[in-house]
């Protein structure tokens, strides 16, 4: 037999064969890019892998994603790519192989080559206790497949922190793209360039004037939380019943939430909360005049129609779309079917995958276009094309990007042999002038290219992750707590997950390995009141997180209130917020919305935060090093004096 790595070898040489087969590689993800990845991998010689998922396989997988059969439904996604892709590996040659049960040889060869590993761990990347900077460092390259930008930033962080080479790649649609990123190579990060996020509806539209489908589906997004969700006040159509006055159909909601709560379920409570949302609470609008300036004008569900609805069975198909007397059936049936199912297993929240779920949205958000005269309606299909940002997943994109991630590990392994050749230290490894950023598009340039490559981009001089620069933060610091701060901004926007916090050399909070106690008193404290002088109008705060060798500095501005046309989103580009005056919220036909998450309500403005130009701020920012690259569990700097209160 020959071998049949033969023709690599010859491509890229006996040295560098030797380097690909005897390389550790941690690949993130092992999905629709991921599974191509695995596949490659193997077929070019890779023995040392190591896969990072958190996901199980689902049959929808099983079109594109090719190491998963049906007899693997159910199985972690990382355990079976493993096993299968670490069969795909070309045996060495039958001499070898022969040799090797000679000898007895348990690695399966007898050159000085690794024995073939691909392990997986079935986990979430994000997890700090396993996937930290050491674990990371034992690496040659770490490879990307992964689906969403917060898995992505933290693995960008981790290999920054460690100074290893990551390969990140994505695909949307017919779209993809693959760029390296090395922090000793001085190229742009993941976070240097602002990452699009959900969309965010203004609240108003949502709540009052919707004019497009996915207003609708939102509003049923958050109609199923409202009934469903163990903490109602979690749903952006809650009102608290002590309020001036509350929307009609809260009282309703409250019955039929205890109903649920205690299994004593009667169709009179769901009909009379129908009623209230899609009849009389809009009856009550019309009557104070809350739509004289909308372009349609809404009108009640049909009383007798939903009498009808109610009567009927739920519908069944799933492409066509249901009339509305359907759709008054599939609601009622998801609402008793919902208080037959155990707490345990009822989704507190929409999941487009939930069977329940996705047909009390389509149907919930199909009455409402109804009554608002928003065309077309939605077949449960589309609806669930809508609700779950569904972008189709093409596997030949899929296929091209993993490719062309190999072929930029090669060209990062052959600099890391040149190096070893050469005696030299690792840290020495550049790659702005070997590496890409390569870009797979859908239709071909004039010069009939499908693939466009260009250099690795440098960093953006703004970034807080590789350029430590100072992040401008405008909110209201009277209103703000410890605690809100810490969730809202430091965890989610800013990507923290061990955060600790200092002011003037002091510690105000601190998380992680061996985190005092002690702080927890400062949680519920408003900024302004925390100790070392609070964070103030003008405070530059320092922020760390050890479990990802970060150290920022934010420069505080107190803002009351912000008024603009939208509320501002993360991860944010530097001030680019109007500030207007603010008006009382008036409903439109036409809110320009633009895509398909919440905004936080209008009453919640002095929550949101912005952040804004560099110059609007004085900072004492000065020069910012990263600490020491210590392993990631360094404890925090000691001369520091520790503030409780
Ligand atoms: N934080 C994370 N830790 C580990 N694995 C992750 C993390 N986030 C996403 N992944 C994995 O990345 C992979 C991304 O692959 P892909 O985009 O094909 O997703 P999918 O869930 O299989 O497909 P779809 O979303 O279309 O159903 C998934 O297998 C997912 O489990
Ligand atoms: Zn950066």
């Amino acid at each position: 037999m020959t071998n049949p790595l033969a023709g690599l070898e010859k491509t890229v040489g006996k040295d560098m064969l030797h380097k690909i087969q005897t390389s550790n590689i941690l690949c993130v993800g092992a999905g629709g890019i991921g599974c191509e990845l695995l596949k490659d991998l193997a077929l070019s010689g890779f023995r040392r892998v190591q896969v990072i998922d958190l996901d199980t396989i689902d049959v929808s997988n099983l079109n594109r994603q090719l190491l998963f059969r049906s007899k693997h439904v159910g199985m972690a996604k990382c355990i079976v790519a493993c096993q299968v892709a670490a069969e795909m590996v070309p045996p060495l040659s039958v001499n070898e192989e022969e040799n090797d049960s000679a000898n007895g040889s348990s690695n399966g060869n007898s050159s000085n080559l690794p024995k073939v590993t691909y392990q997986a761990h079935h986990g979430n990347v994000c997890d700090t206790s396993k996937f930290n900077v050491p674990f990371v460092k034992q690496f040659d390259l770490v490879l990307n497949a992964l689906d969403n930008v917060e898995a992505r930033r933290r693995v960008n962080r981790l290999c920054l922190a460690a100074n290893i080479p990551l390969i990140e790649a994505g695909t949307t649609g017919y779209l993809g793209q693959v760029t390296v990123i090395h922090k000793g190579s001085g190229v742009a990060c993941y976070e240097c360039k602002t990452q699009e996020t959900q969309k965010v509806y203004p609240i108003c539209t949502i709540r009052s004037t919707p004019s497009m489908p996915v207003h609708t589906i939102v509003w049923a997004k958050e109609l199923y939380k409202l009934l469903f969700h163990s903490k109602v006040e979690e749903s952006m159509l809650f009102e608290d019943p002590a309020s001036d006055e509350p929307s009609t159909y809260m009282e309703g909601v409250f019955q039929l939430r205890e109903q649920l709560a205690n299994s004593t379920f009667d169709t009179k409570t769901s009909k009379q909360v129908l009623q209230d949302l899609y009849a009389t609470e809009i009856q009550k609008q019309l009557d104070m005049d809350r739509y004289k300036a909308a372009k349609k004008t809404p009108t009640c569900l049909d009383l007798t129609m939903l009498e009808n609805g109610m009567q009927r069975s739920a519908p069944t198909t799933t492409t066509e779309i249901w009339s509305l007397e359907d759709s008054v059936a599939a609601l009622a049936a998801c609402i008793q079917q919902a208080s037959q199912t155990p707490k345990n297993e009822l989704l507190q929240e929409f999941d487009k995958d939930d069977d329940l779920a996705m047909r009390f949205v389509t149907a919930a958000s199909n009455l409402r276009s109804s009554v608002f005269g928003i065309e077309p309606l939605q077949s449960l299909y589309s609806a669930k094309g809508i609700a779950g940002n569904i972008i189709p997943a093409i596997a030949t994109t899929n296929a091209i990007c993993a490719g062309l991630q190999i072929l930029q590990a090669f060209k990062i392994l052959k600099q890391q042999l040149l190096l070893e050749q050469q005696q030299k230290d690792r840290a020495e490894l550049q790659l702005g002038k070997t590496c890409l950023y390569v870009n797979c598009i859908r239709n071909r340039t004039r010069n009939g290219l499908y693939l466009t490559a260009s250099a690795l981009e440098d960093p953006n001089p703004n970034c807080f992750v590789c350029k430590n620069a100072v992040i401008p933060l405008a909110l209201n610091v009277e209103e703000w707590t410890l605690q809100d701060f810490l969730e809202r901004i430091v965890k989610k926007r800013l990507g923290f997950e061990e955060p600790t916090l200092m002011l003037q050399g002091d510690f105000i909070w601190e998380e992680g390995d061996g985190a005092e106690d002690d702080y927890q008193v400062n949680l519920p404290k408003k900024l302004t009141a925390l100790p070392c002088g609070g964070i103030q109008h003008g405070t530059v705060l320092e922020i760390d997180d050890n479990s990802q060798n970060l150290s920022i500095q934010v420069s505080v501005t107190h803002q009351d209130v912000w008024e603009g046309d939208e509320v501002p989103d993360f991860p944010f580009s530097v001030g680019n917020m109007p500030v207007k005056k603010k008006e009382e919220e008036k409903p439109t036909s036409s809110e320009s919305a633009s895509a398909a998450a919440v905004a936080k309500p209008t009453d919640d403005d002095d929550d949101v935060v912005e952040i804004i130009d560099d110059d609007e701020v004085t900072t004492s920012g000065g020069d910012r090093k990263r600490p020491a690259e210590d392993g990631g569990k360094s404890p925090p700097r000691s001369k520091r004096r520790r503030v409780k209160k």
